[in-house]
């Protein structure tokens, strides 16, 4: 790498990661059923014994939910309980099977049996209508059309956040970058997978401006991130690969420095810090200096110097790398809780379980090329992303030769 991480400076906009929290959605309203489709369906007994139901005032609806509910009336009593209608309907649909097979079945019962599943009636009504065929009553007809909607529109693409084209860079006789174009919208979580050198960190250190191309533009929100820079980087918070942090600074430090560099306020800077301390579960480790922390800490207080000014774009090279389980999680769910807010993220990594399962997006880089880019599941193609990456990638080599490491040198 040819550039530094330098702290840009400049007057954020702010963009609160987690403004709005995603709304969960609330079930639509369904248009009111009929009193005919919504009543309950009649209490099986009433037609076996009609001179004992005195018709009520009340409609079967309101009886099911309002009316006390007669336990040694019902079978099943402690569902029914809280569903009489549905619990009294039960034993009837139950002879309406029975009766469809048992021989033995009075036919009054195979009426009420089917009048339960074609429509039902209020039991004011049960034994009149018992003694009616069920095949005269056709209620059910009007519903399908009063329900269907038209489709809805496609919804229009959304902004282009960040656009590569054309990058090419070249060390010397060596092309770690041919030519490639990056394509990412806002909302998106972009995942960048290859090869060890196939060009990836080269690709992200020249899209975030930390190293020049030989070849190629790129924009970030539409500003050129070599034309106009101070712009193009305001909007942007990068975790680079090979990290070069200050790292005689404490972590406490590191956070402050980076939050005031791009004007946030101190106290502000403050407010983030605890934050992301306690998101990425570094509080036991921000008095010391940063040049202590294992590689993971150094990875997770890196990630939070990038997002203390809440950019629109993150752009992270193998975010993952060294970090564990735990804390990977903590990193996903602060990316996607990111991303539903707006925010756009555009990832390197060799997890392709976890590219597959966190990214929208992805491109496979090969030797300096993208073989293939797009959609997470246009791109494996029914396969794992895995099979696809190995394959893309040349495939597995044979583990042949080496012999001389099972000799063993005692
Ligand atoms: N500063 C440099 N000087 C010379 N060669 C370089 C430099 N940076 C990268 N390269 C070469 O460019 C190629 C691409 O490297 P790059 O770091 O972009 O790969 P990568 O896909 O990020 O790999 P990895 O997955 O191993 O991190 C490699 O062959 C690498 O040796």
């Amino acid at each position: 790498m040819e550039s530094k991480n330098t702290p840009e400076l400049g007057t954020d906009a702010e963009f609160p990661v987690n403004a709005q929290e995603p709304v969960a959605e609330t079930s639509g309203s369904d248009p009111e059923p009929s009193s005919e489709e919504s009543a309950p369906a009649k209490p099986a007994r009433a037609p076996r014994k009609p001179v004992a139901r005195k018709p009520t005032t009340k409609p079967a609806g309101a009886a099911a939910t309002d009316a006390p509910v007669d336990e040694t009336e019902l079978p099943g009593a402690a569902a029914a309980a809280t569903k009489p209608s549905t619990a009294a309907r039960k034993p009837a649909a139950a002879k309406a099977t029975a009766g469809t097979t048992g021989a033995k079945r009075p036919a009054a019962r195979k009426t009420a049996a089917a009048k339960t599943t074609a429509g039902a009636k209020t039991p004011a009504e049960t034994p009149a209508a018992a003694k009616k065929p069920a095949a005269a009553k056709k209620p059910a007809a009007r519903k399908p059309a009063a329900r269907k909607q038209p489709a809805p529109p496609p919804a229009p693409p959304k902004p282009v956040v960040l656009q590569v084209s054309g990058l090419e860079k070249r060390f010397g006789q060596k092309v770690a970058v041919a030519g490639i174009d990056l394509e990412v919208r806002e909302g998106s979580i972009y995942g960048v997978v290859g090869p060890n050198g196939a060009g990836k960190t080269t690709t992200l250190s020249m899209a975030t401006g930390l190293l020049r191309p030989d070849a190629g533009a790129v924009t970030v929100h539409g500003a050129d991130v070599w034309g106009d820079p101070e712009k193009a980087k305001r909007n942007m918070g990068v975790l680079p690969d090979r990290l070069r942090l200050f790292d005689r600074l404490t972590g406490a430090q590191l956070l402050h420095y980076s939050g005031v560099l791009r004007g946030l306020d101190v106290a502000e800077v403050r407010r983030r810090s605890a934050d992301l301390v306690a998101a990425f579960g570094l509080e036991e480790a921000t008095g010391r200096l940063v040049t202590d922390y294992s590689a993971g800490m150094t990875k997770k207080i890196a990630l939070a110097c990038a997002m203390i000014h809440s950019p629109r774009l993150l752009v992270l090279d193998e975010p993952f790398e060294s970090v564990d389980p735990v804390s990977a999680a903590n990193v996903t769910e602060i990316l996607q809780r990111y991303v539903a807010s707006g925010g756009t993220v555009v990832l390197s990594s060799h997890s392709m379980d976890l590219i597959q399962r966190v990214c929208d997006t992805v491109a496979v880089v090969v030797d300096g090329h993208i073989l293939a880019s797009g959609p997470v599941d246009e791109v494996r193609a029914g396969a794992t992303l895995e099979e696809r990456f190995v394959e893309l990638a040349g495939g597995r080599k044979a583990a042949e030769g080496m012999e001389w490491l099972h000799t063993f040198s005692d």
